[in-house]
C-alpha cells in the first residue's frame, strides 16, 4: 500500500502528495499524459512533475534528441493542466541520469512531501538494474501502470510498488519518431503543440540527427538539412534551429 498522509509541522494539514513522472519523452505522447493523469486521480496527487532525463544511460544504443528539445516538448504538452509541471533537475545534472539522484533532489526540494514515482510496466520490469535500487524504496512509493505488450510485476514488493491498470494506450515514442521519419501523421498520438514543435524544429526526420551524445546541454544541436516535412507546410530555412536560437 502507498504511504498514508501524515501530519506535518501543521497538524491540521495533510502532506503534499507529489507525483514524479520520469521519462526520456522523445517525444512526449498521450500514453505518458494518460498515465500521469490516472495516477494523479487514483492517488489524489496534488501535482505531477514530469522530469525529462538528461542522459538516459539505458538508451545509450541510440541517439537521443537534445535535452532542451525534450524539455520544451514536455512543457508544451503539459502546459494546459494546472496540476502538471516540468522539472529540469535531470537535464541540468551532468552525467548519466539515475532515478536515485532524481528522488534525492526531490526529497531536498520538497522535504515534507510524499513522493510517488510513476512508471510504465516496461520501465518497472527493468528497475532491478537501476543504480542503487535497494535505496529507491525509501525515497518514494512506486506506481507501475499497465502498458500494452508488457507484463506488470511488483517483484513481491507489494508495500513499495502499486500496480495500476490504466486505459491501454498503444503509443510509444519510438513509433512516433518512426512515423515522422516515414511522413506519417502523429496527430492525436501526441498533443497538437508537440506535432507543431516537431515540424518547426524538423525533429526525427533523420533518426541520427538531433543527437545529444556530444552536447548534453543541447546548445549545439545540428539537424541534417532535409526537404520540408509534410506536416510543416510553411517554407522554412533548411538549417534546423536549436531551441535557444528559436526563442531569440
Ligand atoms: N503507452 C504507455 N502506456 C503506459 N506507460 C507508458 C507508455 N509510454 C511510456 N510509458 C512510460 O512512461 C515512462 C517514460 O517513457 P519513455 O519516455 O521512455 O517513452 P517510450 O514510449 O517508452 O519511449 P521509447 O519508445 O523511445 O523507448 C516510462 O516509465 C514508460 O514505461
Ligand atoms: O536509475 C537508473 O539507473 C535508471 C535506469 C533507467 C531508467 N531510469 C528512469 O526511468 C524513467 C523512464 O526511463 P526511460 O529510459 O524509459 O525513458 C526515467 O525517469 C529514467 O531516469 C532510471
Amino acid at each position: 500500500m502507498p504511504p498514508q498522509s501524515a501530519a506535518t509541522s501543521d497538524p491540521g494539514r495533510r502532506r503534499m502528495r507529489l507525483g514524479v513522472m520520469g521519462g526520456t519523452f522523445d517525444p512526449i505522447h498521450h500514453g505518458h499524459l494518460v498515465a500521469a493523469s490516472e495516477v494523479a486521480s487514483e492517488f489524489q496527487l496534488d501535482e505531477v512533475v514530469f522530469v525529462p532525463t538528461g542522459q538516459p544511460w539505458q538508451k545509450a544504443e541510440r541517439d537521443v534528441t537534445a535535452p532542451e528539445h525534450r524539455y520544451l516538448l514536455t512543457v508544451i504538452a503539459t502546459a494546459a493542466n494546472p496540476r502538471f509541471t516540468v522539472s529540469r533537475v535531470d537535464i541540468d545534472r551532468a552525467g548519466p541520469t539515475y532515478t536515485i539522484d532524481t528522488l534525492r533532489d526531490f526529497r531536498r526540494l520538497y522535504p515534507e512531501a510524499e513522493l510517488f514515482f510513476i512508471t510504465g510496466a516496461d520501465a518497472m520490469a527493468q528497475i532491478m538494474s537501476w543504480k542503487g535500487v535497494d535505496e529507491l524504496w525509501e525515497l518514494a512509493h512506486f506506481v507501475s501502470v499497465t502498458r500494452p505488450g508488457y507484463d506488470s510485476q511488483d517483484f513481491g514488493r507489494t508495500e513499495e510498488i502499486s500496480l495500476m491498470e490504466i486505459p491501454a494506450m498503444a503509443i510509444s515514442s519510438t513509433d512516433c519518431r518512426e512515423r515522422v521519419r516515414g511522413n506519417k501523421p502523429v496527430w492525436y498520438l501526441v498533443p497538437d503543440g508537440v506535432v507543431q514543435y516537431i515540424a518547426k524544429h524538423r525533429l526525427y526526420q533523420d533518426l541520427s540527427a538531433a543527437r545529444e551524445a556530444s552536447d548534453p546541454t543541447g546548445e549545439a544541436v545540428r539537424l541534417e538539412a532535409e526537404p520540408p516535412h509534410s506536416m510543416d507546410e510553411t517554407p522554412r530555412s533548411r538549417t534546423a534551429q536549436s531551441p535557444q536560437e528559436a526563442t531569440r
